[in-house]
């Protein structure tokens, strides 16, 4: 089998193979097919190798790799399976030289176990990619995170944990109540850390995912899975939001109650891994707590979001995904905003708010009046009008195919009034005008020292329709209320991510990176001023990348 080698003019060792490429997606029908058969029982959903790589790929080998011509299509949405991959990059354009440190991104990017194939964007295996800026150089690592889901799929070539969507099949009756019962243990769930990552204020990198067993250690520098970060406290709690708030102190987070419908918030202080109970929040609406992928916080409050999409018990143990996966929508149920005062940990604030569905709150802060009290608390998120479609569109078989379609649904930048004198309910309107951004909203950056903070920018990724996901960096002015927008036509550029200058007084004085892929199936990383919100530098991969959803940033040690 012929395969394709990328060698690259470089000052440091490239180290590793090229990626397991699993399939060209943009090729793959849709379909569904049925889910693998638990217990060595044989995979069903079979699928051949299609498009322009070779056939004949294997998992477990490295047998077809990309090349340069881009006669290997490696697009955003397909599988791939990266052991260990580092080198340096030729830049073109110029980095700037105070940019010292790593950005790491990570997400779900190997969608496959043998001929199986994942159907949500959500359920892939996290792979993680980090550009290591330092004197204007760029060095470039890719690796899986080795969570136990993604070890034993690879050994037992089968689903051995409850993804997002999928599950491992019971093969009887018996075994369904077995799986019952390591549903409500949690032994059944996956720790899979697919969706983010975050530095602890002690330098620690954590990969996260919704369930509180995939939190799990990575070294920064080498991509290598250090192991599970175990929590220390006794709060138990099989989930929590996938974007705990992180700061040079501590780190706090929700965890949804799904027994008594509520949500503990909980604090860890940096250097430690005990969680400790902030308070409580009992849910308005019932009979589960919403959905929770994030939250906001102000200078002195939490603000928990309680949205009519809820927890759905049935849905948690069907084995085949229903169009909500694990949520349901109860919009009779009500939507609601609380506030939690952050020192006392009572709740100040708890209000009905229209109809909402976000996964990603940007920012909050509070308003205040000419005497300086604070009047109300303003919360901002990528909020999809209060339609629960866009889950059902991640689908990968929606993101490979119907790219020339315009199928991505309308979303804004929500922002939410909560008022703090007693009134029963809050505001929801948009910040600005959702045309500015193509009316496509998702993936937000802010400049981390507004955290908490009254802001004026944020970046995100927009929409140039016609489109089937955002495809374009956008930088938000709440201020002037008018965007900047970043589009390349094809391309399918990651969360732009903020990095302010050491020393910048302006908000926006610094760059955004993110990660493109490109149509052609190339793909590379691209750094714009977050001024001018111009290209300044960008570095071609060695192969194009899959898709991946958060960041961090990890400063060079002086
Ligand atoms: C990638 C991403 O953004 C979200 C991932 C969410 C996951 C893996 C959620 C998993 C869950 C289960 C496996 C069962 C319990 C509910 C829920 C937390 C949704
Ligand atoms: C990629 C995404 C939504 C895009 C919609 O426009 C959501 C990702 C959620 C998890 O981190
Ligand atoms: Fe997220």
């Amino acid at each position: 089998m012929a395969t394709t080698t990328v060698v690259l003019a470089t000052a440091f060792p490239v180290v590793g193979r090229l990626p397991t490429v699993r399939s060209d997606s943009a090729a793959l029908p849709p379909g569904n097919g049925s889910i693998p058969q638990y217990k060595g029982q044989p995979i069903s959903r079979r699928r051949e190798v299609l498009g322009s790589l070779r056939a004949g790929v294997a998992v477990d080998k490295i047998v077809a790799v990309p090349s340069r011509t881009g006669e290997g299509k490696l697009g955003a949405w397909t599988s791939i399976r990266q052991e260990r991959w580092e080198g340096e990059l030729e830049v073109e354009g110029e980095i700037p030289l105070w940019l010292r440190g790593t950005y790491l991104r990570n997400g779900p990017g190997l969608w496959h176990i043998d001929d199986y194939e994942f159907r949500h964007l959500f359920d892939g295996y996290a792979t993680v990619a980090r550009l290591s800026f330092d004197e204007g150089r760029l060095v470039f690592g890719h690796r899986q995170v080795e969570s136990e889901a993604y070890k034993a799929a690879l050994s037992s070539r089968r689903l051995c944990y409850r993804e997002f969507s999928e599950a491992p099949k019971p093969a009887s009756f018996l075994a369904y109540v077995g799986e019952l019962a390591s549903l409500l243990s949690g032994a059944s769930l996956t720790d899979n850390a697919n969706t983010g990552v975050v530095r602890l204020g002690d330098g620690r990198v954590v990969c996260l995912t919704e369930t509180t067993k995939g939190s799990i250690e990575i070294d920064p520098e080498t991509l290598e899975t250090v192991g599970r970060f175990e929590y220390s406290d006794s709060l138990g709690g099989l989930i929590h939001s996938a974007h705990p708030i992180v700061t040079e102190t501590e780190m706090v987070t929700l965890l949804p109650d799904l027994v008594r419908a509520g949500y503990t918030v909980v604090r860890m202080e940096a250097g430690t891994n005990e969680r400790r109970v902030v308070g409580r929040v009992e849910c308005r609406g019932g009979p589960a707590p919403g959905w929770v992928h994030s939250f906001a916080v102000t200078e002195h409050y939490v603000v928990v979001p309680e949205m009519s999409l809820r927890y759905c018990a049935q849905n948690l143990l069907r084995a085949e995904p229903t169009p909500l996966y694990k949520f349901e929508s109860r919009p009779e149920s009500g939507s609601y905003v609380h506030v939690m005062c952050k020192a006392s940990g009572n709740v100040v604030a708890s209000v009905e708010v229209p109809n909402f569905v976000t996964f990603h709150f940007i920012n909050a802060y509070e308003e205040t009046d000419k005497e300086g009290r604070i009047t109300a608390v303003i919360a901002d998120c990528c909020e999809h009008n209060g339609d629960t479609t866009i889950l059902d569109k991640l689908r990968l078989d929606n993101l490979r195919t119907s790219t020339d379609q315009d199928v991505l649904p309308d979303a804004r930048v929500g922002r939410f009034r909560i008022p703090l004198d007693g009134s029963p309910k809050g505001e929801l309107g948009a910040a600005l005008d959702p045309n500015e951004h193509g009316k496509g909203m998702d993936m937000c950056s802010i400049n981390p020292a507004y955290l908490g903070k009254k802001y004026r920018y944020a970046y995100a990724c927009g929409a140039e329709r016609p489109c089937n996901f955002p495809n374009t960096l956008t930088k938000l002015d709440l201020v002037e209320k008018k965007a900047k927008n970043w589009y390349h036509e094809g391309a399918v550029p990651s969360e732009p991510f903020f990095v302010a200058r050491p020393g910048a007084t302006e908000e926006d004085d610094g760059v955004v990176i993110s990660m493109i892929s490109e149509k052609n199936g190339e793909g590379y990383a691209l750094l714009l001023d977050g001024s001018s919100f111009e290209e300044i530098a960008r570095a071609k991969f060695p192969y194009g990348l899959p898709y991946g959803l958060h960041g961090a940033w990890v400063p060079k040690k002086l």
